[in-house]
Protein backbone atom coordinates (compact mmCIF):
# COMPACT_ATOMS: atom_id res chain seq x y z
CA UNK A 1 0.00 0.00 0.00
CA UNK A 2 1.05 3.47 -1.07
CA UNK A 3 2.20 5.39 2.19
CA UNK A 4 -0.37 8.43 3.06
CA UNK A 5 3.12 10.40 3.41
CA UNK A 6 6.40 9.68 1.97
CA UNK A 7 9.39 11.75 2.61
CA UNK A 8 12.83 10.27 0.73
CA UNK A 9 16.41 11.80 1.36
CA UNK A 10 14.43 15.14 2.18
CA UNK A 11 16.90 17.73 2.80
CA UNK A 12 16.90 21.54 3.15
CA UNK A 13 19.07 24.60 3.88
CA UNK A 14 18.06 27.64 4.26
CA UNK A 15 18.89 31.20 2.11
CA UNK A 16 21.61 32.19 4.77
CA UNK A 17 22.83 28.43 4.41
CA UNK A 18 21.71 27.09 7.67
CA UNK A 19 21.31 23.29 6.66
CA UNK A 20 18.24 22.25 8.52
CA UNK A 21 17.28 18.92 7.43
CA UNK A 22 20.07 15.86 6.36
CA UNK A 23 18.12 13.30 3.79
CA UNK A 24 14.95 12.85 6.34
CA UNK A 25 13.15 9.65 5.54
CA UNK A 26 9.11 9.66 7.51
CA UNK A 27 6.82 6.78 5.81
CA UNK A 28 3.23 7.65 7.35
CA UNK A 29 0.14 5.14 6.27
CA UNK A 30 -2.79 5.49 6.67
CA UNK A 31 -4.69 6.31 9.69
CA UNK A 32 -1.95 6.68 11.79
CA UNK A 33 -1.16 9.02 14.62
CA UNK A 34 2.34 10.33 14.57
CA UNK A 35 3.92 12.00 16.87
CA UNK A 36 6.85 14.47 15.76
CA UNK A 37 9.85 15.03 18.42
CA UNK A 38 12.88 16.46 19.08
CA UNK A 39 14.50 19.44 20.67
CA UNK A 40 14.05 22.62 19.71
CA UNK A 41 15.67 23.50 16.58
CA UNK A 42 15.64 19.94 15.83
CA UNK A 43 14.04 20.73 11.80
CA UNK A 44 10.53 19.76 13.33
CA UNK A 45 8.85 22.75 11.89
CA UNK A 46 10.72 23.19 8.55
CA UNK A 47 9.92 19.02 7.71
CA UNK A 48 6.18 20.08 8.44
CA UNK A 49 6.47 22.96 6.23
CA UNK A 50 7.91 20.84 3.26
CA UNK A 51 4.82 18.90 3.52
CA UNK A 52 2.51 20.87 1.64
CA UNK A 53 5.23 22.68 -0.33
CA UNK A 54 5.54 26.16 2.07
CA UNK A 55 9.13 24.77 1.39
CA UNK A 56 10.30 23.14 -1.19
CA UNK A 57 12.88 20.11 -0.52
CA UNK A 58 16.33 21.13 -1.42
CA UNK A 59 17.11 17.12 -2.21
CA UNK A 60 14.99 14.13 -2.00
CA UNK A 61 11.33 14.35 -2.43
CA UNK A 62 8.03 14.51 -0.39
CA UNK A 63 4.81 12.99 -1.80
CA UNK A 64 1.11 12.64 -0.41
CA UNK A 65 -0.63 9.46 -1.58
CA UNK A 66 1.79 8.83 -4.26
CA UNK A 67 1.80 12.83 -5.42
CA UNK A 68 4.32 14.94 -5.65
CA UNK A 69 4.93 17.69 -3.69
CA UNK A 70 6.14 20.19 -6.35
CA UNK A 71 5.06 23.98 -7.32
CA UNK A 72 2.37 22.44 -10.14
CA UNK A 73 0.72 20.51 -7.48
CA UNK A 74 0.46 22.84 -4.61
CA UNK A 75 -3.25 23.39 -4.95
CA UNK A 76 -4.03 19.23 -4.80
CA UNK A 77 -1.46 19.31 -2.36
CA UNK A 78 -2.87 21.52 0.12
CA UNK A 79 -5.94 19.63 -0.06
CA UNK A 80 -4.68 16.64 0.59
CA UNK A 81 -2.46 18.28 3.65
CA UNK A 82 -4.16 20.45 6.42
CA UNK A 83 -1.66 21.77 9.05
CA UNK A 84 -3.27 23.38 12.23
CA UNK A 85 -0.60 25.90 13.04
CA UNK A 86 0.60 26.67 16.77
CA UNK A 87 -1.90 29.63 17.19
CA UNK A 88 -5.17 29.45 16.29
CA UNK A 89 -4.88 33.41 15.35
CA UNK A 90 -3.21 32.87 12.22
CA UNK A 91 -6.16 30.59 11.01
CA UNK A 92 -8.60 32.81 11.90
CA UNK A 93 -9.67 35.92 9.81
CA UNK A 94 -13.59 36.01 9.04
CA UNK A 95 -16.27 37.57 11.11
CA UNK A 96 -17.87 34.27 11.95
CA UNK A 97 -16.43 31.03 12.76
CA UNK A 98 -19.19 29.76 10.05
CA UNK A 99 -16.98 31.98 7.76
CA UNK A 100 -13.79 30.54 8.50
CA UNK A 101 -14.58 26.91 8.74
CA UNK A 102 -16.60 27.93 4.93
CA UNK A 103 -13.50 29.55 3.63
CA UNK A 104 -10.94 26.72 2.57
CA UNK A 105 -14.01 24.79 1.14
CA UNK A 106 -15.76 27.62 -0.55
CA UNK A 107 -12.32 28.09 -2.24
CA UNK A 108 -12.49 24.83 -4.05
CA UNK A 109 -15.60 25.51 -5.29
CA UNK A 110 -18.69 24.12 -2.84
CA UNK A 111 -21.65 26.01 -2.71
CA UNK A 112 -25.09 25.93 -1.24
CA UNK A 113 -26.21 22.55 1.11
CA UNK A 114 -22.94 21.01 0.01
CA UNK A 115 -21.17 23.74 1.63
CA UNK A 116 -23.10 24.19 4.73
CA UNK A 117 -22.82 20.39 5.15
CA UNK A 118 -19.53 20.37 4.96
CA UNK A 119 -19.10 23.09 8.20
CA UNK A 120 -21.39 21.38 9.48
CA UNK A 121 -19.94 18.41 9.84
CA UNK A 122 -16.49 19.87 11.02
CA UNK A 123 -17.70 21.36 13.40
CA UNK A 124 -19.52 18.72 14.76
CA UNK A 125 -16.38 17.23 14.94
CA UNK A 126 -14.67 19.34 17.14
CA UNK A 127 -17.78 20.10 19.09
CA UNK A 128 -18.22 23.68 18.12
CA UNK A 129 -21.25 23.71 16.16
CA UNK A 130 -23.43 25.83 19.07
CA UNK A 131 -20.58 28.76 18.13
CA UNK A 132 -21.21 28.70 14.46
CA UNK A 133 -22.37 32.40 14.42
CA UNK A 134 -20.23 33.82 17.07
CA UNK A 135 -16.99 36.18 15.81
CA UNK A 136 -14.22 33.75 16.53
CA UNK A 137 -12.16 36.76 18.56
CA UNK A 138 -14.92 36.20 21.00
CA UNK A 139 -14.15 32.66 21.67
CA UNK A 140 -11.43 31.49 24.32
CA UNK A 141 -7.83 30.23 23.25
CA UNK A 142 -8.83 26.71 23.24
CA UNK A 143 -12.40 27.19 21.47
CA UNK A 144 -10.65 29.17 18.87
CA UNK A 145 -8.04 26.11 18.59
CA UNK A 146 -10.85 23.65 17.94
CA UNK A 147 -12.44 26.00 15.34
CA UNK A 148 -8.82 26.15 13.53
CA UNK A 149 -9.22 22.50 13.30
CA UNK A 150 -12.42 22.39 12.00
CA UNK A 151 -11.15 25.17 9.79
CA UNK A 152 -8.67 21.96 8.32
CA UNK A 153 -11.16 19.26 8.70
CA UNK A 154 -13.72 20.82 6.32
CA UNK A 155 -11.09 20.48 3.85
CA UNK A 156 -11.32 16.38 4.41
CA UNK A 157 -7.57 16.05 4.17
CA UNK A 158 -5.80 12.89 4.06
CA UNK A 159 -3.07 14.38 6.60
CA UNK A 160 -3.60 16.53 9.64
CA UNK A 161 -0.71 17.98 10.92
CA UNK A 162 -0.85 20.00 14.15
CA UNK A 163 1.56 21.86 15.58
CA UNK A 164 1.60 21.81 19.37
CA UNK A 165 -1.85 21.68 19.65
CA UNK A 166 -1.76 21.60 23.64
CA UNK A 167 -0.20 24.31 24.17
CA UNK A 168 -2.04 26.95 26.39
CA UNK A 169 -4.81 24.35 26.96
CA UNK A 170 -5.87 24.16 30.44
CA UNK A 171 -6.07 20.22 31.48
CA UNK A 172 -9.55 19.93 30.61
CA UNK A 173 -9.60 21.54 27.16
CA UNK A 174 -6.27 19.64 25.96
CA UNK A 175 -8.04 16.01 27.33
CA UNK A 176 -11.60 17.24 25.36
CA UNK A 177 -9.08 18.19 22.24
CA UNK A 178 -7.38 14.69 22.77
CA UNK A 179 -10.63 13.08 22.51
CA UNK A 180 -11.59 14.87 19.56
CA UNK A 181 -8.25 13.70 17.90
CA UNK A 182 -8.95 10.42 18.84
CA UNK A 183 -12.30 10.46 17.38
CA UNK A 184 -11.25 11.42 13.77
CA UNK A 185 -10.76 8.80 11.24
CA UNK A 186 -7.68 11.08 9.56
CA UNK A 187 -4.00 10.35 9.37
CA UNK A 188 -2.89 12.26 12.44
CA UNK A 189 0.80 14.00 12.36
CA UNK A 190 1.41 15.97 15.49
CA UNK A 191 4.31 18.23 16.29
CA UNK A 192 4.95 17.85 20.69
CA UNK A 193 7.40 19.11 23.15
CA UNK A 194 4.20 17.48 25.66
CA UNK A 195 5.75 13.66 25.68
CA UNK A 196 2.34 12.92 28.26
CA UNK A 197 0.36 14.07 25.00
CA UNK A 198 2.61 12.15 22.24
CA UNK A 199 2.23 9.15 24.39
CA UNK A 200 -1.22 9.22 25.24
CA UNK A 201 -2.45 10.05 21.62
CA UNK A 202 0.22 8.81 19.63
CA UNK A 203 1.17 5.07 18.84
CA UNK A 204 4.27 5.99 17.01
CA UNK A 205 7.06 8.40 17.55
CA UNK A 206 9.84 9.71 15.36
CA UNK A 207 12.43 11.68 16.78
CA UNK A 208 14.06 14.51 14.71
CA UNK A 209 17.41 15.70 16.25
CA UNK A 210 19.94 18.02 14.35
CA UNK A 211 17.90 17.76 11.05
CA UNK A 212 18.19 13.78 11.29
CA UNK A 213 16.11 11.02 12.09
CA UNK A 214 17.07 9.15 15.02
CA UNK A 215 14.37 7.23 16.11
CA UNK A 216 11.20 5.94 14.60
CA UNK A 217 9.70 3.31 16.76
CA UNK A 218 6.73 2.99 19.29
CA UNK A 219 5.93 6.39 21.57
CA UNK A 220 6.57 4.26 24.75
CA UNK A 221 9.70 2.28 23.61
CA UNK A 222 11.28 5.57 22.81
CA UNK A 223 9.79 7.38 25.95
CA UNK A 224 11.47 4.74 27.81
CA UNK A 225 14.92 4.69 26.05
CA UNK A 226 16.77 6.66 28.65
CA UNK A 227 19.85 6.91 26.79
CA UNK A 228 17.92 7.50 23.67
CA UNK A 229 16.44 10.33 25.45
CA UNK A 230 19.13 12.18 27.09
CA UNK A 231 21.32 12.22 24.18
CA UNK A 232 18.68 14.25 22.30
CA UNK A 233 17.16 16.89 25.41
CA UNK A 234 13.71 15.25 25.23
CA UNK A 235 12.65 15.49 29.35
CA UNK A 236 9.55 14.15 30.71
CA UNK A 237 7.55 16.23 33.24
CA UNK A 238 8.63 16.01 37.25
CA UNK A 239 7.10 12.88 38.12
CA UNK A 240 5.85 11.80 34.94
CA UNK A 241 6.65 7.70 33.98
CA UNK A 242 5.32 6.54 30.60
CA UNK A 243 6.56 2.74 32.48
CA UNK A 244 3.24 3.72 35.27
CA UNK A 245 1.06 5.03 31.90
CA UNK A 246 1.29 2.14 29.34
CA UNK A 247 1.01 2.16 26.00
CA UNK A 248 -0.95 4.44 23.90
CA UNK A 249 -4.40 2.41 22.96
CA UNK A 250 -4.57 1.95 19.25
CA UNK A 251 -7.89 3.98 17.25
N1 LIG B 1 14.09 31.20 8.11
C1 LIG B 1 15.18 30.62 8.61
N2 LIG B 1 16.40 30.97 8.17
C2 LIG B 1 17.51 30.36 8.66
N3 LIG B 1 17.50 29.37 9.56
C3 LIG B 1 16.30 28.98 10.02
C4 LIG B 1 15.08 29.58 9.57
N4 LIG B 1 14.06 28.98 10.21
C5 LIG B 1 14.61 28.05 11.02
N5 LIG B 1 15.96 28.05 10.91
C6 LIG B 1 16.91 27.19 11.61
O1 LIG B 1 16.67 25.84 11.20
C7 LIG B 1 16.82 24.94 12.31
C8 LIG B 1 15.54 24.14 12.45
O2 LIG B 1 14.49 25.02 12.84
P1 LIG B 1 13.01 24.52 13.07
O3 LIG B 1 12.18 25.72 13.35
O4 LIG B 1 12.61 23.64 11.93
O5 LIG B 1 13.17 23.64 14.39
P2 LIG B 1 12.05 23.01 15.34
O6 LIG B 1 12.45 21.61 15.56
O7 LIG B 1 10.71 23.26 14.76
O8 LIG B 1 12.26 23.83 16.67
P3 LIG B 1 11.22 24.27 17.83
O9 LIG B 1 10.96 23.05 18.66
O10 LIG B 1 12.02 25.30 18.58
O11 LIG B 1 9.99 24.83 17.18
C9 LIG B 1 17.15 25.83 13.52
O12 LIG B 1 18.55 25.78 13.72
C10 LIG B 1 16.70 27.20 13.11
O13 LIG B 1 17.50 28.20 13.73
Amino acid sequence: MTPVLDVEGLAFAYPDGHQALFGVDLHVHRGERVALLGPNGAGKTTLVLHLNGILVAGAGTVAVSGLPVTKANIPEIRRRVGIVFQDPDDQLFMGTVRQDVAFGPANLGLRGSELDARVQHALEQVGMEEYADRPPHHLSFGQRRRVAVATVLAMEPEILVLDEPSSNLDPASRRELADILRSLDVTVLMVTHDLPYALELCPRAVVLSDGTVVADGATYDVLTDDALMRAHRLELPFGFDPRTVGRPVTG
